[in-house]
């Protein structure tokens, strides 16, 4: 996790985007890093720090009980299996992040931390199975079981001048999901998130991301389901990609043709991600990208 120089700890970081959702990865296995909204918020700004949309600490499960930071082992996850101990950008903790996930699981693979290919990834929302279907020491094409997508009614979201009414999906974190068939990829590309998103507070006391999504044409030759989306997250505002999000619009993209199964091909404006909603369960498959290693200076945070 650190290295010594001239007596002060320098903090090493990974930085990693999946479809350009970025993360600074900090690999800390006993959880001795005491990880405060505001170190991480300071650590995601784009300014001020390293720049992420989250953050995810490389934590052995058993640690973050022994250390109090969780009160019990989530269902399914394993003493030893390494867990993903997501923030968001604003420091606030969120329950599971989908592209976080393949970014997390690649970091594993590509460190030497992890040795197989297949593997349990711990996160609040429980144990999440990976396949890492390919990797190098930049690239890597993973895909991530996450559990089911429940749909529970219906409610509306402000953006700007305009009220979407979406579908309430819970993928370990909480969604609108709200499906436009009637919004061209134009259309999609110029609603303004730059007001950010009002949600009922009643329906999502804790918040919720909000997701667009525009089903764009017939199947492709692979079955899949084409369309589009933006996202406004949580604790972090319009990111270019979400992977949970992902899962929740292919849920209500499916919902809405009357269909409880299948397969999409979604296209964010960081890239494209392919959904598989099954009656096991959601399945995530895409890209991941280690785009830099570094240490932080002992002083970064100084502010005078
Ligand atoms: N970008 C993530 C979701 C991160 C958590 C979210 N902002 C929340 O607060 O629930 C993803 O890829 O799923």
């Amino acid at each position: 996790m650190t290295t010594q120089s001239s007596g002060a700890e320098h903090l090493r970081f990974v930085k990693g985007h999946g479809t350009q959702n970025d993360f600074v990865i900090l690999t800390d296995p006993a959880a001795a890093l005491d990880l405060t909204e505001s170190l991480v918020a300071a650590l995601c700004d784009r300014r001020r720090g390293i720049g992420a949309d989250g953050l995810l600490r490389v934590v052995r499960s058993a640690a973050l009980v022994e250390r109090g930071v969780l009160d019990r082992l989530p269902e399914g996850v394993a003493p030893d299996d390494w867990f993903m101990d997501y923030r968001n950008a604003d420091g606030t903790i969120a329950e599971m992040c989908g592209n976080g996930v393949r970014v997390f699981a690649h970091h594993l693979r590509a460190s030497g931390l992890q040795s197989h290919d297949e593997f349990t990834v711990g996160s609040r929302a429980g144990a999440r199975p990976v396949i890492v279907h390919h990797h190098d020491a930049v690239h890597a094409e993973v895909t991530v079981e996450m559990g089911s997508a429940r749909m529970d009614g219906d409610s509306l979201v402000r953006i700007g001048d305009d009220v979407y009414r979406g579908v309430m999906v819970d993928v370990g974190n909480p969604h609108l999901a709200c499906v436009v068939a009637d919004l061209t990829g134009a259309g999609l590309a110029a609603v303004d998130f730059s007001g950010g998103v009002l949600l009922d507070d009643e329906a999502f006391p804790h918040g919720a991301n909000v997701e667009l999504v525009t089903p764009a044409g017939p199947a492709d030759q692979h079955g899949r389901l084409p369309a589009a989306m933006r996202v406004f997250e949580r604790g972090v505002g319009e990111t270019r990609s979400c992977g949970t999000g992902l899962v929740a619009a292919g849920a209500a993209v499916l919902a809405h043709r009357g269909d409880a199964v299948g397969t999409l091909c979604i296209t964010v404006p960081g890239g494209q991600v392919e959904v598989g909603i099954r009656a096991a369960g959601a399945t995530l498959r895409g890209p991941s990208v280690l785009v830099a290693h570094g240490e932080l200076h002992p002083d970064w945070d100084r502010l005078d």
